[in-house]
C-alpha cells in the first residue's frame, strides 16, 4: 500500500493517535506507532486510570514514594505521581523515601539523583540508612560474608527499612516503582519455586494492608521499556541469577510470541486459585524488634544476629536456631532474595 499511493504512504507513517506528527516510538505493549507528545499523554493517563480504578489513594493521604534513584522506575514514579496529583487534584501529601544501603559508588551516586528530584518536584525527602538502623553498611556486610548471599541481607533489610522510614514520615501508604515486567517475573519465579504464599499476593496492586504500612504499585501494568522511554535515564541493574533467568525468559516470550506476554503472565498469576486447605504462614510479630513476622524472630533480626555474632551464614536459606521450631511453615516461604515479596 505504501508504494502504490503517495497519500496513503504519508498517512501510514503518522502517529496512530493524532495522525499529525511522525511517530517517535513503537509502544512495546501494543506495537502502535506513536509520537512523543501522544505517548507522554497516554502513558500518564493509563497510570491515572490504574490509580482511580484500583482506589490506590484517598484525598488527604500522606504517601511516601520509594525512591531508589538508581534506575528509571522510581524516578519516573515520583515525576508522574507529582504531575497527576496536581493535574487531577488527588489531594495527596507526597514524600520521597530513600534507603541508603551503604554501597559505595552505587547508592551514594543514586542518592544524588534523589536529592535533585527533591528540588525538581518539590517533594520532601527522607533518607534512612542501614548503618543507622542496623549498625552495618552493605559494604561492611559484603566484606564479612562475600558476594554470594548479599542479596538476602540487602532485600530483607531494605523491606524493613522502607517500613521504618515510612513510619518516621507518618505516611498512610508507600508507593513503589515495581513495573509490569517485575511483576511478571515474580509470578514466574513463584510458580517455578512453588512458593504458594508469595504467589497468592504478588499480583496484588496493594499489599500489606494488615501490616504496618500498606504498599502499592501504580506501575503494575506499565512496561519497563515504556518507563525507560519516558525517563531517558540509564539503568543500573544487577539481577540475581534466578530472577535474571525469568527476565530473559519473559523477553524471549515477548519477542517470539506476543507483546502481551507480560500482561498474560500477570493475568495467570491473578487467576491462580489456591486450595483453602493449603497451609499458609501466620503473621505475628518478631519477639525481638516487634516487626511483622511469621516466625519467632523476623528475618532481619536473624540476619543481624548472625552478623553480630560473626556467624553471617546463620540466617541464610533455611532458618536455623531461634526459628527452628517453625521450620515447617518456613519451608512454605521460600528464599527471600531480591524483591520477590513486595
Ligand atoms: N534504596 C531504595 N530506597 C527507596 N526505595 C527503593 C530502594 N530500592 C528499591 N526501592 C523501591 O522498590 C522498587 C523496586 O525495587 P528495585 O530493586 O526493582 O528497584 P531499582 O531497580 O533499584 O529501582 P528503580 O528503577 O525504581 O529506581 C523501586 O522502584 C523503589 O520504589
Amino acid at each position: 500500500m505504501e508504494e502504490s499511493h503517495g497519500g496513503e504512504k504519508t498517512r501510514s507513517r503518522m502517529c496512530c493517535i493524532c495522525n499529525q506528527r511522525r511517530p517517535a516510538l513503537k509502544r512495546p505493549k501494543t506495537l502502535q506507532q506513536i509520537c512523543r507528545e501522544c505517548f507522554y499523554v497516554v502513558f500518564e493517563e493509563e497510570i491515572h486510570k490504574v490509580i482511580v480504578d484500583n482506589n490506590l489513594f484517598k484525598p488527604g493521604e500522606r504517601i511516601a514514594i520509594g525512591a531508589s534513584g538508581g534506575k528509571a522506575d522510581s524516578t519516573v514514579l515520583a515525576y508522574v505521581m507529582s504531575e497527576l496529583n496536581r493535574r487531577h487534584n488527588y489531594g495527596l501529601d507526597l514524600f520521597l523515601l530513600s534507603v541508603d544501603e551503604g554501597i559505595t559508588g552505587y547508592r551514594d551516586d543514586s542518592l544524588e539523583t534523589v536529592k535533585r528530584n527533591e528540588v525538581q518536584y518539590g517533594l520532601p525527602l527522607k533518607v534512612v540508612s542501614y548503618k543507622d538502623l542496623y549498625g552495618w553498611t552493605m559494604d561492611e556486610i559484603v566484606k564479612m560474608i562475600g558476594l554470594k548471599n548479599n542479596c538476602t541481607f540487602c532485600g530483607v533489610f531494605r523491606r524493613q527499612a522502607l517500613d521504618r522510614g515510612a513510619a518516621l514520615l507518618k505516611v498512610d501508604k508507600l508507593a513503589t516503582g515495581h513495573n509490569a515486567d517485575d511483576i511478571a517475573e515474580t509470578v514466574l519465579l513463584n510458580i517455578l519455586r512453588g512458593d504458594i504464599a508469595r504467589l497468592s499476593r504478588c499480583t496484588s496492586i496493594i499489599t500489606g494492608e494488615d501490616g504496618p504500612i500498606p504498599r502499592c504499585k501504580p506501575f503494575k501494568y506499565t512496561y519497563e521499556k515504556e518507563i525507560s522511554s519516558v525517563s531517558y535515564i540509564a539503568g543500573i541493574y544487577s539481577p540475581n541469577a534466578y530472577r535474571g533467568f525469568a527476565r530473559e525468559f519473559i523477553k524471549d516470550l515477548e519477542r517470539i510470541r506476543l507483546p502481551r506476554a507480560i500482561l498474560d503472565i500477570i493475568k495467570s498469576g491473578e487467576d491462580f486459585r489456591i486450595a483453602t486447605s493449603t497451609k499458609m504462614p501466620e503473621q505475628g510479630t518478631c519477639q525481638r524488634c516487634g516487626y511483622i513476622s511469621s516466625q519467632k524472630w523476623c528475618k532481619a533480626c536473624v540476619l543481624l544476629d548472625g552478623l553480630n555474632r560473626g556467624l553471617p551464614k546463620l540466617g541464610i536459606g533455611r532458618t536455623r536456631g531461634v526459628n527452628n521450631e517453625h521450620q515447617q511453615v518456613k519451608n512454605l516461604q521460600g528464599k527471600a532474595c531480591g524483591s520477590l515479596d513486595f
